[in-house]
Parts: structure tokens; C-alpha cells; sequence
């Protein structure tokens, strides 16, 4: 049976390495931590996750600042507040919850946010940077990292290892595969036309599953040992749920946990730590912001 990653329990150490650190900013300069929180519509899902990084924040004593935009909002008015942010001493951190209303161009108001503030990492120039040798974005974009840092503090070493990234999305598949190929690991990216991904994803050491498709990976698709990271979170109904729905991964749990050797579950896994790293990301653009400001 394979070891659960409990990334809840993880999330928690981490957080309150962070708190600790806020503290010392505070008691040092007398300055707190802040993070925007832009979203835009009220998408269901958005506005849950919303809600959970801005009360994250308010438990490590980060203080956040809510920008929330009608449906309608142009793109100009969104990329106004956008520029509001940038230069607001008490920001340290810009995030703008995606996905965006249609009628707005994602990447146009991803290259607004200031570079130092670019908590998400999702900036064009920062991703560029992290798909280059020898250079490093200021912020790794916080799924991915909650994916890397799962894998370290489990102790599944990465140099040298066969992964296989499943999704090549520009928030999380794309930049998990590259954070990878960083940390000297053989990767391969599966994707909507790749064909039969079983025989690849069967000889992978690390499996990082970010397709958004229900319990899509089977037991017998996982090598024997690998270490699995399901970063998928999809909403499946259950008529036994007050709520009518449960969240399930990309991967088949039951199955996977007999064959695996590291899995995170759904939820518990990578989302916890997803939001963690938004803090810790947060805490550090802070950091840098008041040390090269005092
Ligand atoms: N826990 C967390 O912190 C987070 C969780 N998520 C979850 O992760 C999942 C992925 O999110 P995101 O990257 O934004 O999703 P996207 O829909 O943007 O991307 C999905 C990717 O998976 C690929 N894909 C889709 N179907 C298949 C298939 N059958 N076989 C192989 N590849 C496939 C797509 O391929 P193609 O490019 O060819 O279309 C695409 O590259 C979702 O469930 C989302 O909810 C997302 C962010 C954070
Ligand atoms: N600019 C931007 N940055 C993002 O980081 C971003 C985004 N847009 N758009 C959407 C995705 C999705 N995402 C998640 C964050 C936390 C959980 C999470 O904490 N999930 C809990 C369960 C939550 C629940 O119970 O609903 C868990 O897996 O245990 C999931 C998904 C961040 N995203």
C-alpha cells in the first residue's frame, strides 16, 4: 500500500513557518504582509477559492485586500485597478483569479501585474524564465511548487527520475513539467492528443496528474512504486452529499493506493499546499519589497 502525502498536515508546518516569519517582519520594520485578491464575476468555484486564500491569509496575519469586479467590468477598468495595486506600498502581492470572463483577454492583464508582485507567477517574463537554464523567475507559480515541495518533503528524490506530467496547462501542467526538467528529471508531457498515455504514464517514477478528468488514471496505468501527485479537483455528483457533489482527482484512488508507492488524495493533497505557497510567495515578495524600500 502506498504512503498517503497528507498535504494538509504539511500545508500546516509550513503555515506556521510563515507566521513566524510575519511576526519577524512586523517586530523588524513594523510592516505586515499584503496580498490583493482580484476576482472578477462570481463563478461558484472562484469565489470558494477566493474565500479560502483570503482567510488564510487573516490566520497568518497577512492582511489581504479584496478587489471584487462585476461580470461585466471592462478590460481597461480591470487593468486600471491592476496598476492601482502595482504601486500600493501595503501590496506586496497581486492575484488575479482565473479564469477571466471571455470578453477579457487573460494574458494582457497577466503582463500588467508588476513583476515584484507576481505572487502567481503566471507574469509571461516569469514563465519564460523558469523554461530557461540558469535563470529563475522571482515567484514559481504556486501549484506547481505545492507539487515539488510535496515530493521533497516525502523524501522521492526527482534528480535523474522518469515523470510524466499529465496536462500541459499554462497555471499548472506546463510549469509542473518544467519545474521538473529543472530539478533534473526526465519528463515527458501527456496531453488531449497524446495516444495510448498508459503505456507512458506506466513507466513513470513521478506521475503529476493535471487533466481535470475524473479519476481518469487507473491502478494499472501506475508503475509499482511511483510516487503519484493528483492535482486534479473535479466536482463529481453524489446524492449521498448534503451539497449533491464530492470533489474526486485525476487519479483512481482506491486503485492507485494499492499500487503506488506516495499518493495524495483528493481532497487534502495538493490543494492545501497550493494555497500555502501562495502565502509563503506573498511573504517573500514582502520581504524583498521592504528591505529594498526601507
Ligand atoms: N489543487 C490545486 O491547487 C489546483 C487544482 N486544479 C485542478 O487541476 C486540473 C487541471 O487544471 P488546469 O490545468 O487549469 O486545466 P485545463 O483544462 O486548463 O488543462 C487541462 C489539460 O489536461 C489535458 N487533458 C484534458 N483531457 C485529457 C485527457 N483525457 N488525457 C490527457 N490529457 C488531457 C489538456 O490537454 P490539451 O492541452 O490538449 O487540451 C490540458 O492540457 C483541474 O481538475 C483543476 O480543477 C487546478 C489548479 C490548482
Ligand atoms: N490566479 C489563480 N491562481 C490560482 O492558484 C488558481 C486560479 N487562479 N484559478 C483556479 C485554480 C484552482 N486553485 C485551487 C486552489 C486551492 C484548492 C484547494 O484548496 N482545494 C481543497 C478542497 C477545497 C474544497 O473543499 O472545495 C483540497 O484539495 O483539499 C483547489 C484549487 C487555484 N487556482
Amino acid at each position: 500500500m502506498a504512503t498517503v502525502i497528507d498535504g494538509k498536515a504539511v500545508a500546516q508546518i509550513i503555515r506556521s513557518e510563515i507566521a513566524d516569519e510575519v511576526r519577524l517582519l512586523s517586530q523588524k520594520y513594523g510592516k505586515v504582509p499584503g496580498l490583493a485578491v482580484v476576482i472578477v464575476g462570481n463563478r461558484k468555484d472562484s469565489q470558494s477559492y477566493v474565500g479560502m486564500k483570503r482567510k488564510a491569509c487573516a490566520e497568518l496575519g497577512i492582511k489581504s485586500f479584496d478587489v471584487d469586479l462585476p461580470e461585466q467590468v471592462s478590460q481597461a477598468e480591470l487593468i486600471k485597478q491592476v496598476h492601482e495595486l502595482n504601486v500600493n506600498p501595503d501590496v506586496h502581492g497581486i492575484l488575479v483569479q482565473l479564469p477571466l470572463p471571455k470578453h477579457i483577454n487573460e494574458e494582457k492583464v497577466l503582463t500588467e501585474i508588476s513583476l515584484e508582485k507576481d505572487v502567481d507567477g503566471f507574469h509571461p517574463l516569469n514563465i519564460g524564465k523558469l523554461a530557461m537554464k540558469g535563470r529563475d523567475p522571482l515567484f514559481l507559480p504556486c501549484t506547481p511548487k505545492a507539487c515539488i515541495e510535496l515530493l521533497q518533503r516525502s523524501g522521492v528524490s526527482i534528480k535523474g527520475k522518469k515523470a510524466v506530467v499529465v496536462g500541459r496547462s499554462n497555471i499548472v501542467g506546463l510549469p509542473a513539467s518544467l519545474l521538473l526538467l529543472k530539478a533534473d528529471a526526465t519528463v515527458t508531457i501527456v496531453h488531449s492528443h497524446t495516444s495510448q498515455p498508459e503505456s507512458i504514464i506506466h513507466e513513470a517514477d513521478i506521475v503529476i496528474a493535471a487533466a481535470g478528468q475524473p479519476m481518469m488514471i487507473k491502478g494499472n496505468w501506475i508503475k509499482p512504486g511511483a510516487a503519484v501527485i493528483d492535482v486534479g479537483t473535479n466536482a463529481v455528483d453524489d446524492p449521498t452529499k448534503k451539497s449533491g457533489y464530492r470533489l474526486v482527482g485525476d487519479v483512481d484512488f482506491e486503485e492507485a493506493s494499492k499500487v503506488a508507492g506516495w499518493i495524495t488524495p483528493v481532497p487534502g493533497g495538493v490543494g492545501p499546499m497550493t494555497v500555502t505557497m501562495l502565502l509563503k510567495n506573498t511573504v517573500e515578495g514582502a520581504k524583498r519589497y521592504i528591505e529594498q524600500n526601507n
